[in-house]
């Protein structure tokens, strides 16, 4: 079983004993349903420097990353920095994070937050904008063209934009949809976890024009930024690079002021 299945085989789970404890109507309770969502698209498109910085503790390919930060401080270093966006990790299993992240970094910081999470059911949607989320991402490699489309147009009713993630072509192509506003190109490969900009590279011209490039994963300097904007791309998620420092913030904003 690949690193994928197993997120998803536990998110399932963990999913169904969530719909059991907590019902939707609790969910549309929350304060946060009624706050105007903000679109993390626009701001990559009226941005030049596209960053979308992540807050992230740790990940299957590396392990630790930096347990010592409390999620306000980096959602308020990342404001100040003047990044586009934040993502916001919010599985536990697998990258130590959680809803109350999202929770806390909304309270924090006046900027899109992208609920970083392994979607597959329609009440994950709700949770991510009754805790603040402006964006949610979908994974085109463990979701069919119509769970796509369903999960998409259910996020759009919402107010909320949707990312989509793709490695390759083929979940390019099954992908596209109007109800998409960002599409992701993540460079690392899940199956030996390597990273390369090439996978951005070549699938940027497949790409059509009418949605937000981001190029995603294993961006550790300017220079990669540079390379990949004449390739069309407007927005850059970065975590480890900025999460493996003791400030966050600080970095994201040294990246930034390089870019503008
Ligand atoms: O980061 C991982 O190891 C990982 C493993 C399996 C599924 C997803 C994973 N990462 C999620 C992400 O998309 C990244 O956190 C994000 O693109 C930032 O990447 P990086 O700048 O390389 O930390």
């Amino acid at each position: 079983m690949n690193i994928l299945d197993k997120i998803v085989a536990d998110k399932r789970k963990e999913v169904d004993l969530k719909k059991s404890l907590i019902p939707v109507s609790q969910l549309e309770k929350s304060v946060l349903m009624e706050r105007n969502t903000v679109s993390l698209a626009s701001a990559l498109q009226n941005s030049t420097s596209g960053i979308i910085a992540e807050h992230k503790r740790r990940s299957p390919s590396k392990s630790v990353i930096n347990q010592d930060l409390n999620v306000q401080d980096v959602a308020k270093g990342y404001e100040s920095a003047g990044v586009c966006g934040m993502s916001v990790l919010t599985d536990g299993k697998y990258f130590g994070g959680s809803l109350d992240d999202l929770l806390l970094a909304r309270a924090s910081a006046n900027i899109p937050l992208l609920r970083k999470e392994f979607i597959i059911d329609e009440y994950q949607i709700l949770e991510a904008r009754a805790h603040g989320a402006d964006v949610i991402l979908l994974i085109a490699a463990i979701l069919n063209r119509t769970e796509i489309k369903v999960l998409s147009e259910t996020a759009k009713s919402l107010g909320l934009d949707v990312l989509l993630e793709v490695h390759n072509e083929e979940e390019l192509q099954k992908s596209i949809m109007p109800s998409l506003d960002m599409l992701g190109v993540n460079n690392r490969n899940l199956k030996t976890f390597e990273v390369s900009l090439e996978t951005s590279k070549n699938l940027s011209e497949k790409i059509p024009n009418d949605f937000v490039k981001v190029s995603e994963s294993g961006i550790s300097t300017v220079e990669a930024i540079k390379e990949l904007q004449p390739y069309g791309y407007q927005g850059f998620l970065i975590g480890e690079n900025f999460m493996k420092t003791n400030d966050p913030g600080k970095h994201a904003k040294e990246f930034i002021s390089q870019l503008v």
